[in-house]
């Protein structure tokens, strides 16, 4: 689909068009490729500010990891360059952005379509654990949409977003966090792949419920988290329900694995292969 890229100004190679991302921390630009024509996303960061971050490290690891990424539900992060003052990511685009938005839109999904995105989500997380990777920022923010529907998981480097209007906690949101990321039993807090599964869980929740299960203060949230106290609204169907139930579950190991949940029910009912 050509993308008017209104040419603002170049880049390297690229004629920059229209802001995709808002915020003063957030410069994403939608760009064209002058010799192919090549449409992508331009992440645009500044060197000061990294450095003020201190998370130049955060990102030369995360190019790293990122550039051998290859899964149609993961964004692909195609290279980088830099001039004296920036780095500039060279990202997929995608037309239909960020999830979260047609979530405020449609105040919740319907359990089809939240079953579709579960799906293809356990399916990029597969492939990320199986590379030992671990996302730990599943939230709809950092999903984005594709041109026919099919999402992207996105790592907008939390450490560089502003605390983003959408959440109104510091520094990006502890809606997602797992229990043991807040309240560290084990000294050091190490936590595993299963820190996903919960974040699946609450993202679940999130689509067909509208909010998050532990949506409150920060302290509240933190104490919610810690007791997976949440409340299920008696709107979501039985299975719905029950793997959302299997998900938060306060000991990882007790939570479902990827497996379990491609073939939950309520998985299974809603996303009959080929369909
Ligand atoms: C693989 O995707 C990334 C990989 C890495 C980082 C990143 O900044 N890492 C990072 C930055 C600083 C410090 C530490 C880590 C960011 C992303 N992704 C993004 O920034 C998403 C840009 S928004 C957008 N993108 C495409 N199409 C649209 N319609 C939109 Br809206």
């Amino acid at each position: 689909i050509e993308q008017p890229v209104a040419k603002i100004f170049h880049l390297g190679m690229f004629d920059i068009g229209k802001p995709l991302g808002k915020g003063e921390f957030c410069r994403v630009y939608l760009a064209r490729e002058r010799e192919q024509g090549f449409i992508c996303a331009l992440r645009v960061l500044y060197k000061k500010e990294l450095l003020q971050g201190r998370v130049e490290k955060q990102l030369r690891r995360e190019i790293e990891i990122q550039s051998n990424l290859r899964h149609p539900n993961i964004l692909n992060l195609y290279g980088y360059f830099h001039d004296k003052k920036r780095i500039i990511l060279i990202l997929e685009f995608t037309s239909q952005g960020e999830l979260y938005k047609h979530l405020r839109r449609e105040n919740r999904f319907s359990e089809p379509k939240a079953a579709k995105y579960t799906v293809l989500i356990a399916s990029a997380l597969r492939y990320l654990h199986r590379k030992n990777i671990i996302h730990r920022d599943i939230k709809p923010e950092d999903i984005l949409v594709g041109t026919y529907g099919n999402i992207k998981l996105s790592d907008f480097g939390w450490s560089v977003h502003a605390p983003s209007k959408r959440r109104t906690t510091y520094c990006g949101t502890l809606d997602y966090l797992p229990p043991e990321m807040i309240v560290p039993r084990t000294p050091g807090n190490s936590y595993d792949e299963k820190v996903d599964l919960w974040a699946s869980g609450v993202l679940i929740y999130e689509f067909l419920v509208g909010e998050a299960p532990f949506e409150d203060t920060p302290l509240a949230t933190t104490r919610r988290i810690a007791r997976a106290d949440m409340n299920i609204p008696s709107f979501l169907s039985a299975d719905a329900t029950d793997l959302i139930k299997k998900l938060l579950v306060v000991d990882p190991q007790k939570r479902l694995s990827l497996d379990e949940v491609e073939q939950h029910p309520w998985v299974v009912k809603h996303c009959r292969k080929g369909e």
